[in-house]
């Protein structure tokens, strides 16, 4: 069998009930016993679960999710450890071993941290061991956050190079609006790309239950993050744990959207998905296509704005006149400095600024492409971390 890389995303909505908050034991139990056989199968398993802050609240009494980032924090603490008490019983029984990993964005920010999380993980999945993911919601700041799980889990799948995201919800799929509201909504099974939503105008509305965060909404997002990292991604019900299973040999159950085109270079990907921009970079339409269809650097030339502060080696938007990103990427100047040096070309940089730092504004090794812009340029580098 082909052993594979699995990361399982599972929401606060499918983990307690949505009356009384208390934990759905029969879900989590049916997740574990699944979970553990596709470890014994021999593919690699990481499980993204939510529930810290749901279950917290039920074990304090509280009678809906805290609006203050102090409670919730402290509530978070409290039911992060309740969760992996019940996971690590259940997972016991069945001689399975976890491992708790809890993150906050600004780990993976930093390059030096991204990458040893990633050694981290890959130790933990060596020693056949599942790790159970969290945000860690009790020191996380607010500028500094995942926010929802689906978006750390596809951080996540990205990180470790999985081959399948699972995002298990309240819905057996994504459906074309909310089907709690409108029960005429039309399911939708496979999503080749994203644009096709559009196309379709498939609302996400709000969140479905009480507990839950994001939304569909949130899972599109996380969607977009790891099929651009070339992960197969599924939306489907956390009932029925046992179809990962069947998903795994080829039954067409959810919603799948396929993997985009894949960069197999790992700090490209990073700096994708992980890093947050400082500021952004306004184009002229040279600079765009010269980026987008020849994979060349940023130089100074092309830039015709520059928006938010920001030091050298920082990570910045580059966006067309219209304000559309195009791409990401390190900048070899400051904000100040390049407020100077726009519009100019590269050897009148010495003159204007007194030095040079770089021919290039940002080096084509330190830029990737964003979403549907991604292009075959970055395809086939080699990275210095594999
Ligand atoms: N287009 C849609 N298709 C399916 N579900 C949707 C859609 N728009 C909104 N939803 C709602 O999203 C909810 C799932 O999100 P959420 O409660 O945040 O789950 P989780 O806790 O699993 O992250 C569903 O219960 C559903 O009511
Ligand atoms: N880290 C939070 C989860 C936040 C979250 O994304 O929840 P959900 O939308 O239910 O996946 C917690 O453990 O409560």
């Amino acid at each position: 069998m082909n052993l594979q890389t699995l990361v399982v995303k599972i929401g606060t909505s499918s983990l307690t009930q949505d009356r009384t908050g208390n934990l759905a034991i029969a879900t989590i139990a049916a997740l574990v016993e699944t979970l553990s056989a596709l470890r014994h199968q021999g593919h690699r398993v990481i499980l993204v679960s939510s529930g810290a802050v749901g279950v917290g609240c039920a074990r304090l009494g509280l009678k809906e999710r805290p609006r203050t980032i102090a409670l919730k924090q402290a509530v978070a603490a409290v039911g992060q450890g309740r969760l992996m008490r019940v996971y690590d019983d259940l997972f016991s029984t069945l001689q399975q071993p976890i491992a708790q990993v809890l993150l906050t964005r600004s780990d993976l920010v930093q390059r030096s941290r991204y990458v040893n999380a990633y050694n981290t993980f890959q130790e933990l999945l060596r020693l056949g061991v599942i790790p159970i993911v969290n945000e860690n919601d009790t020191v996380a700041v607010e500028e500094l956050k995942f926010g929802d799980n689906d978006t750390l889990s596809a951080m996540v799948a990205s990180l470790v190079e999985a081959e399948w995201l699972f995002l298990m919800t309240d819905v057996d799929r994504l459906y074309s609006a909310d089907p709690l509201r409108h029960p005429d909504a039309q399911p939708i099974t496979l999503v080749q790309h994203l644009d096709e939503l559009r196309q379709l105008q498939v609302q996400t509305g709000g969140s479905g239950s009480n507990w839950g965060t994001g939304g569909m909404m949130t899972k599109i997002e996380a969607a977009r993050i790891a099929t651009g990292a070339g992960v197969r991604t599924v939306i489907t019900s956390s009932q029925s744990p046992r179809n990962l299973e069947k998903i795994l040999q080829g039954e067409a159950i959810g919603t799948h959207f396929a993997p985009q085109k894949n960069t197999s270079n790992a700090r490209k990907r990073w700096l994708a998905n992980a890093v947050i921009p400082s500021g952004k970079l306004y184009l002229d339409e040279g600079a765009v296509r010269a980026i987008c269809q020849g994979g060349k650097s940023l130089l100074a030339a092309g830039i015709v704005e520059v928006f938010g502060e920001f030091e050298a080696s920082d990570a910045v938007q580059l966006c067309d006149r219209a304000g559309r990103e195009i791409a990401r990427g390190l900048v070899n100047y400051s904000s100040d400095e390049l407020d100077r040096i726009r519009g100019r070309k590269s050897d009148e940089i010495p003159e204007i600024l007194g030095y040079i730092v770089a021919d290039t504004v940002i080096h084509r090794d330190n830029l990737v492409l964003s979403g549907s812009s991604s292009d075959a340029a970055e395809l086939n580098k080699t990275d210095p971390l594999h």
